[in-house]
């Protein structure tokens, strides 16, 4: 029996946060590094008549998410479990909660049961699947489901609870920080939420559309994510999706390269003062030390980008092989690209970037191998494509 004593929070009448707090993790899906750890919100829905536990935790706080559930009910009073995401960190509890109360039906989309079937054996008789417009009458308290697909995986869903106008949105306007239960008490949330956006909902930007007109529509009092503090003005987030999910771009370029011996790095740094000194906003990131969410951050809006790598082994360097490919599967909106590269014989790093960007939208304006360090004719020439991209940059909007 664990005898701590659990924060827990009533959100709306009857409606509480059990979930749990992660400050001391620093990477997401082997992947995704996180400064300020991750929360996952759970959430217990309390009717006249029946209980529902909308997602759980990840592996590793099940007993903190029964000892928070039973500070502010019973266990044995939960009725359902409301699973909206099948992903581990909201769903591996839920067999946990289930077998402890054994009259517990799972509740989730018809996808997101064949999920539960193949990941932790929930039996067909203990699953319920509702579909767009579905509704459960908890006894003055009604939960009406809502399909959002790929926010994040295909089987998603939102729920919401119309007499409090609570919207669970689950991962969508989620952001990867322990800190806060509400947004005012983060002070870099936008920042944060950004890097989410970018890390987990960028490649998906027409479905975020969808989900973002839905969630508007429910016109909610309060938004809770999965991940990160709860919305009590949710406009705030909706009107940075509103960018987001669209494609909206800046006068900026990020700046990502990876050099041994700064023969790469110094083509990268003429285009760049170039840019800057066009007044475009720039974002530089060398490889060998950078963080994935921040350039994921910075991919949601720049209009631009510039890839430097030397050739290593006949290619690409294996950072910029992983940088590259980051690029294409998270389906950035940046317009326009330069390639730059240093080699020592044979070359062979542009054309392998290049064969990588293709079945991207990214329009490639120039690409420049030199053999060894640059000397002043080739930077004339960089800097002429750096004045080339911030003309592009600046006449698009
Ligand atoms: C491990 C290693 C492998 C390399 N492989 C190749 C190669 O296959 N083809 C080539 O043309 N140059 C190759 N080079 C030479 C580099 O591309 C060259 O030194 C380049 O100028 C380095 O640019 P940097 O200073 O930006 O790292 C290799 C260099 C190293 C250190």
């Amino acid at each position: 029996m664990d005898m701590n004593k659990y924060a827990t929070h009533e959100i709306a009448d009857n409606v509480f946060w059990v979930g749990a707090k992660d400050w001391n993790r620093r990477l997401f899906d082997a992947l995704i590094p996180l400064p300020q750890g991750t929360s996952y919100n759970a959430y217990l829905v309390k009717g006249a008549e029946k209980t529902a536990l909308i997602d759980s935790v990840n592996p590793g706080f099940e007993k903190e998410l029964k000892a928070r559930i039973e500070q502010v009910g019973s266990l044995s009073d939960i009725d359902y479990v409301v699973m909206n995401h099948a992903e581990p960190d909201h769903s591996t509890s839920i067999p946990f909660i289930m077998e402890l109360v054994p009259g517990s039906v799972l509740v989730t989309t018809e996808k997101g049961a064949k999920m539960a079937e193949l990941y932790f054996d929930t039996p067909r008789d203990r699953i319920k699947t509702v579909k767009e417009g579905d509704t459960l009458d908890l006894g003055a308290r009604t939960l009406q489901f809502i399909e959002a697909p790929w926010l994040h995986w295909p089987e998603t869903m939102f729920t919401f609870l119309p007499e409090e106008r609570v919207l669970f949105s689950c991962d969508f306007f989620g952001a990867h920080t322990a800190f806060g239960i509400y947004e005012d008490d983060v002070e870099d949330l936008s920042t944060l939420a950004k890097r989410y956006f970018g890390e987990i909902m960028m490649p998906f930007k027409s479905m975020g559309k969808k989900g973002l007109e839905k969630a508007r529509e429910l016109d909610p009092l309060l938004l809770a994510p999965s991940h990160g503090p709860m919305y009590r003005n949710p406009e705030t987030i909706f009107r940075l999706y509103d960018l987001w999910t669209a494609g909206e771009t800046k006068e900026k370029v990020i700046v990502i390269y990876v050099s041994m011996w700064s023969a790469t790095e110094n083509m990268v740094k003429a285009l760049s003062e170039i840019l800057l000194s066009e007044g475009i906003e720039v974002r530089i990131y060398n490889l060998a030390n950078a963080d994935l969410g921040d350039i994921a951050m910075d991919l949601v809006d720049s209009r631009g980008i510039v890839f430097g790598t030397p050739t290593v082994l006949g290619g690409m360097h294996p950072l910029a092989i992983y940088a590259a490919n980051v690029f294409k599967i998270l389906r950035p909106p940046t317009r326009y690209a330069i390639a730059l590269s240093s080699y020592g014989w044979g070359g062979g790093a542009i054309k392998q970037l290049q064969t990588t960007l293709e079945s991207t939208k990214v329009e490639i304006l120039g690409a420049v191998e030199i053999n060894g360090p640059a000397k002043e004719d080739n930077l004339s020439l960089i800097r002429e494509l750096g004045a080339e991209l911030a003309g592009k940059i600046k006449s698009d909007s």
